[in-house]
């Protein structure tokens, strides 16, 4: 139960709905012990008539009292019993709701390291999966632990003080009941989450295949890959059939051990009419009722244990990503904002999961409002700076400042708001083309989001579009080409008028009058901006101030267009090689 203590701060959130809750229970519960009460006194009152005679209008009347009391008991014991159901279920759902919330709160401040040491598949499990086991915790478990705890108080006392031999024999089975059920629920348990497994493994090849299908047709793979999915929806089938099976004593069972208990009632009551303890068959109707009214609660121990159980493994893993920290953590609080300049001082960097050294002792400065362009090959490290930049990881060797101060000293949300970021993979929601672009600043108005498309050079694109800003966007953007997702990229960054803009070979997809273009808005509306340009072309680089060449995580060549051409090296080679295909075109 360690693990499940973390859920105490929302029952004391809701404390006086579970407390009220409580007390609907004991008054439901109340009602229902007398419904089989009423139904004995009916059975008496004819015996009675039969044995000894008497007044018929009179039986009637006694008759007809009791069937109204008999009634109303029932009502209002299935009103409580709604009520009950309204407090403990409804709070289950409260906190199911404010534990998603928590989790997914925790996941936004959980630095990209986090994200990948875990797959997609387990963050998304642990919000739904486990909340959802945990909540069955809090709501079914509570509601009916609670339940039979207080029918147990109420019922078997009342059963002792009526009869108390026949009390002892009927309730022999029910402990059978509840261990039973104990040990099915848990086989059932490690069923299901068998049968979950294959369910996810199942959706996630179908979801890939739907994703992937423009390469499964390409490649006329459409058999091959209904095949997999065949032997695969095979053995899910198999597993779902092993879960039936155990599902299907499930109810069998109950039955038989009330029947049991049922026999028993009739046997040792009917003896002990036959000699007399029992002063009247009306005892052995009442039995009869509560030995039902009982086997549900005595059934569902079994299963509540086997509840909790679950909702404390899912209630682990949720703690596991509740008390991670996050690797990048904002040192300060205060109002710290950023003017621009930018300097690394022997910069060197080793991402932990794959110990690959991406930056070697790099160093270099940008002062506020000056371009710097960073060419290198693949794999030489350029993104990497940029991350640095945007403190998505912190660096343990050398020195990132920001206008000449620690970069951990500025507030990270400071920081992170004077970064315009266009990732080299763009990343479009499933919405507006409009929201999407005002992703940067959400308080940007309609003529501020065409400014920045204008100035992004897909103003003209999106106007084609029959719905035009309004389009909406298919999973991953699908229906704009690679270019027009940069572009937007583009126009989310302008938009949010930051003071640094780092662009990540943001322009690649474009043609290089377009490429022309942008640059040129660019350098209009950023002449106090400080901007950072990845590229593995001289046409983006030629007119920023700086350009530094990284190839293995160094820097091997630094400074001007017209310096770097005129020295032998990587620049002057790519500069003639892109200068022949120009020629070429
Ligand atoms: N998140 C990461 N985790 C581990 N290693 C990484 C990560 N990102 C990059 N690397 C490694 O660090 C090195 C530098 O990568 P980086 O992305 O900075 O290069 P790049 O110059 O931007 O390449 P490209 O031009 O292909 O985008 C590469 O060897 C890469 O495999």
């Amino acid at each position: 139960m360690k693990e499940l203590q973390h859920l105490n701060k929302y029952f004391k959130k809701y404390k006086w709905k579970l407390i009220i809750g409580f007390f609907i229970v004991l008054i439901a519960r109340i009602f229902a012990i007398l419904t089989p009460k009423f139904s004995g006194d009916m059975i008496k009152y004819v015996e009675n008539y039969m044995t000894s005679g008497g007044d018929l209008s009179e039986l009637k009347h006694q008759l007809l009292i009791t069937l109204f009391l008999l009634l109303g008991a029932a009502l209002l014991s299935a009103f409580f019993t709604f009520l009950m159901r309204q407090m403990f279920i409804v709070v289950s759902r409260y906190i199911e709701a404010d534990l998603k919330n928590e989790v997914y709160e925790q996941y936004q401040n959980l630095s990209l390291n986090f994200y990948k040491k875990n797959r997609t598949g387990d963050l998304m499990n642990r919000i739904s999966e486990d909340v959802s086991k945990v909540r069955m915790y809090l709501g079914p478990a509570i509601m009916y632990g609670v339940t039979t705890v207080i029918l147990f108080a109420t019922v078997i006392p009342y059963m002792y003080y009526t009869a108390p031999t026949l009390t002892s024999y009927v309730i022999i089975p029910l402990p059978i009941l509840s261990v039973a059920i104990y040990q099915l629920s848990k086989l059932i348990h490690t069923r299901s989450t068998i049968v979950q497994q294959y369910l996810s493994h199942l959706s996630t090849f179908t979801q890939e295949s739907f994703s992937g299908i423009g390469v499964i047709k390409a490649y006329s793979l459409e058999s091959q890959t209904f095949d997999n999915f065949q032997e695969l929806s095979e053995t899910s089938k198999q597993k779902n059939l092993d879960l039936v099976k155990v599902q299907a004593f499930f109810f069998p069972l109950m039955i038989a051990l009330i029947g049991a208990s049922n026999l028993l009632v009739l046997y040792v009551g009917g003896k002990q009419y036959i000699d007399g303890t029992i002063p009247d068959l009306g005892v052995i109707v009442e039995f009869l009722i509560y030995v039902n009214m009982l086997t549900w609660p005595v059934a569902s121990v079994g299963w509540i244990t086997s509840l909790v159980q679950q909702a404390e493994a899912s209630q682990k893993r949720i703690n596991e990503f509740l008390q991670e920290k996050p690797e990048i953590v904002n040192y300060t609080d205060a109002h710290t904002p950023v003017d621009g300049k930018i300097s690394f001082n022997n910069v060197t960097f080793t991402y932990d999961d794959t110990n690959i050294t991406a930056l070697k002792n790099i160093s270099f400065t940008i002062e506020k409002g000056e371009t710097l362009a960073i060419i290198g090959k693949t794999g030489s490290g350029k993104s990497t700076i940029l991350e640095l930049i945007a403190r998505l990881y912190d660096t343990k060797e050398g020195h990132i400042s920001i206008d000449d101060k620690e970069i951990e000293k500025f507030n990270l949300k400071d920081l992170r708001t004077s970064i315009g970021y266009v990732p080299q993979e763009a990343f479009l929601f499933s919405d507006s083309i409009k929201e999407n672009i005002k992703f940067g600043n959400n308080y940007a108005t309609d003529e501020e989001v065409v400014e920045a498309a204008k100035n992004a050079v897909v103003d003209k694109n999106i106007a084609e579009f029959t719905k035009g800003y309004d389009t909406i966007l298919g999973e991953r953007g699908i229906t704009l080409s690679g270019g027009q997702k940069q572009r937007v990229s583009i126009a989310r960054a302008i938009i949010k008028d930051p003071q640094i803009l780092l662009f990540d070979d943001s322009l690649s997809a474009v043609d290089t009058e377009t490429e022309e273009e942008i640059l040129a808005n660019l350098k209009r509306i950023s002449t106090t901006k400080t901007t950072i340009l990845v590229s593995h072309r001289i046409s983006s680089a030629k007119n920023a101030d700086k350009i530094i060449i990284l190839e293995d995580g160094e820097i091997i060549q630094r400074g001007t267009h017209n310096e770097l051409v005129k020295q032998a090296g990587y620049y002057q080679e790519l500069y003639r090689k892109q200068l022949d295909e120009k020629e070429m075109e």
